[in-house]
């Protein structure tokens, strides 16, 4: 595999829970040697408590708000790679500022699919109702439209397993890479 880091500008991470942004933005970053952060992770370092506990605290509107002002704040940032929360589109500022400042990857994923990796989670405040299948099913058909029209690529990840979901990711970036240098 040719070597990467050379590639500007910022790389994004959108998609519904539990459709990889954070572990598979991790391990990119490390690949790439760059810095990452997880907006849901930063939250839960300013505000030193957990994600349910700001949404049970201060409800849904609370944390939308928070999150709003972090994803603002780190993608202002250069040369990272950044995991967002599921429900980061659903703001238009949120998706101007990840639109603009970086290349946007939406990990699609069917919502049948992601309860089956979600079901034992209990830190998804969301998913902790009597059929999280249908609550995955109603987000994907409100906000797959909006992961469309946010993201500048999209990676069907479906039932593939983790690491050939990572290799397509490395794939799609070095054509990225390629045509940036073509164009050049
Ligand atoms: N093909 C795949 N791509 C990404 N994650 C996968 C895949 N298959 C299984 N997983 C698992 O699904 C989970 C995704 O969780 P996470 O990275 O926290 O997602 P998100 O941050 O999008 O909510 C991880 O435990 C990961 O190992
Ligand atoms: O989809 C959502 O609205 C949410 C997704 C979560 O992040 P992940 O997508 O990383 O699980 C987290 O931000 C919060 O529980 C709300
Ligand atoms: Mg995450």
């Amino acid at each position: 595999m040719p070597a990467m880091n050379s590639m500007a500008g910022n790389i994004f991470f959108i998609g519904l829970m539990g459709a990889g942004k954070t572990s598979l933005g991790k391990q990119l970053a490390a690949r790439l040697q760059r810095p990452f952060f997880d907006s849901d992770q930063a939250l839960c370092e300013k505000t030193g408590v957990s994600i349910p506990t700001i949404f049970e605290w201060e409800g849904e509107d609370g944390f939308r708000e928070r999150e709003c002002q972090i994803i603002d704040e780190l993608t202002a940032l250069s040369g990272i790679v950044l995991a967002t929360g599921g429900g980061a589109v659903l703001r238009p500022q949120n998706r101007a500022c990840l639109r603009e400042r970086g290349t946007v990857v939406y990990l699609h994923v069917p919502p049948e699919i992601l309860f089956e990796r979600t079901r034992h989670d209990r830190t998804r405040p969301l998913l902790q109702v009597d059929d999280p299948l249908q609550t995955l099913r109603e987000l994907y058909r409100v906000r797959d439209p909006l992961y469309r029209q946010t993201a500048h690529w999209v990676l069907d990840v479906g039932n593939d397993a983790y690491f050939s979901t990572f290799k397509q990711l490395l794939d799609m970036l070095l054509r990225n890479q390629q045509n940036a240098d073509f164009a050049g």
